[in-house]
């Protein structure tokens, strides 16, 4: 697909001298180096990314507006019964977040950073003014059956994600996290796990909502059919995107090759972002420096798929929600970073002995 060649072309590696600028000047602060371990090293790859550790002139946040993206989609797979809730709770949930009463509304509020709420495949007619609409269908089909979406659905799907994080960026925002909700989609993101990195089923699914033992042993037959099915080839990304993802996992895709793209920093949620990042990881190598994971999700198999990606995650929260939740906390710890990098007196300014 030509479109998604030309976004991974616009994607370049971190400034390597601007990480050498910014571990200088975390050695000049006033503390053992090295001693604000996970801190210094989001500082220094946020400057990797942006160009340089000084932030804090865009007004708004330290790195300037920040916004989680959180998209919808319903999928076809439902049908074979894998999850503990009905299909109509993601339309739910839309209206939810739209109302703000989502835990990652009340996260994000805390935080100071904006909910963009974006239907990419919901199965209802949602309209309302804070909504974004980028439907590309109402439902994957059953990808039990055959692929969840054509090839050019999932590159459509993609571009969406992609341009709307270009939009965001025009408006000022800096600082981005993905988010989605999509009842079904640990199963989506399981399979993709299980293709993409060579896990078995068994390892690959978790429980998600909060499925019971038969249901989960359930669970991991369906994905085995899944990947009968379909015959994905694990070397083409975009490929196994469209045969075992969702919409919003590929909107997700967009957001992060996007935000890769502008040079600002995405934070990655739980479990099914994780499958978004490791696609974008598959597609666009380079996008992984421009990567901060956020926290190890209570779901099985998140662990191996941060591995697969070559991400840690800075927190460790017992939480398992998905919509942004995990990402959005930690903004404060990419926020709290900058600041650190930016504010702290240097030994020469406080007059303090170096050891
Ligand atoms: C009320 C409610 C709110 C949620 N917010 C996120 N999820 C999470 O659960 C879903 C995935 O789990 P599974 O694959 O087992 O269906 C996704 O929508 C995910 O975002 C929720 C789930 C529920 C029930
Ligand atoms: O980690 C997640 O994102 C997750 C886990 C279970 C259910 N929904 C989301």
């Amino acid at each position: 697909m030509d479109i998604i060649r030309q976004y991974i072309e616009q994607i370049r590696p971190l400034d390597e001298q601007a990480m050498e600028a910014a571990q200088r000047r975390l050695d000049s602060l006033t503390k053992p180096p090295g001693s604000l371990g996970k801190l210094e090293a989001v500082a220094r790859q946020v400057a990797g990314m942006t160009g340089s550790y000084e932030t804090g002139k865009a007004g708004e946040g330290i790195l300037g507006k920040k916004a989680v993206i959180v998209m919808a989609g319903d999928h076809g797979v439902c049908e074979e019964g894998i999850s503990a809730f009905p299909q109509e709770v993601t339309p739910q949930m839309v209206q939810n977040f739209l109302n703000g009463g989502a835990a990652v509304n009340v996260l994000a509020r805390h935080a100071g950073a904006e909910v963009i709420c974006v239907d990419m495949g919901v199965c209802a007619d949602m309209d309302h003014p804070g909504l974004v609409n980028r439907k590309i269908r109402k439902g994957t089909s059953n990808m039990a059956k055959g692929p969840a979406m054509s090839k050019q659905e999932a590159a459509q799907a993609v571009q969406a994600g992609f341009e709307l994080v270009g939009g965001l960026a025009d408006q000022g925002f800096r600082l981005f996290a993905t988010g989605e909700m999509g009842i079904g989609n640990t199963t989506a993101s399981s399979a993709l796990l299980s293709v993409l990195a060579g896990i078995g089923p068994d390892q690959a699914a978790g429980r998600g909502t909060g499925i019971d033992d038969a249901t989960w042993q359930h669970k991991q037959d369906v994905i085995r059919r899944v990947i009968e099915a379909n015959r994905p080839d694990p070397h083409d990304p975009l490929d196994v995107l469209a045969k075992l993802g969702g919409f919003e996992i590929a909107g997700l895709v967009g957001v992060i090759l996007g935000a890769a793209a502008r040079r600002c920093p995405i934070v990655i949620d739980g479990f099914i972002s994780s499958a978004a990042a490791l696609v974008a990881a598959r597609i666009a190598p380079l996008s992984v420096g421009y990567m901060l994971a956020s926290h190890l999700s209570r779901e099985q198999g998140h662990g191996k798929l941060l591995e697969a990606i070559g991400l840690a995650p800075m927190i460790h929260m017992d939480m398992r929600l998905g919509e942004g939740t995990g990402a959005v906390l930690c903004f404060h710890l990419v926020e709290a970073a900058m600041k650190i990098i930016n504010e702290m007196a240097t030994f020469e300014s406080a007059g303090v002995s170096k050891g």
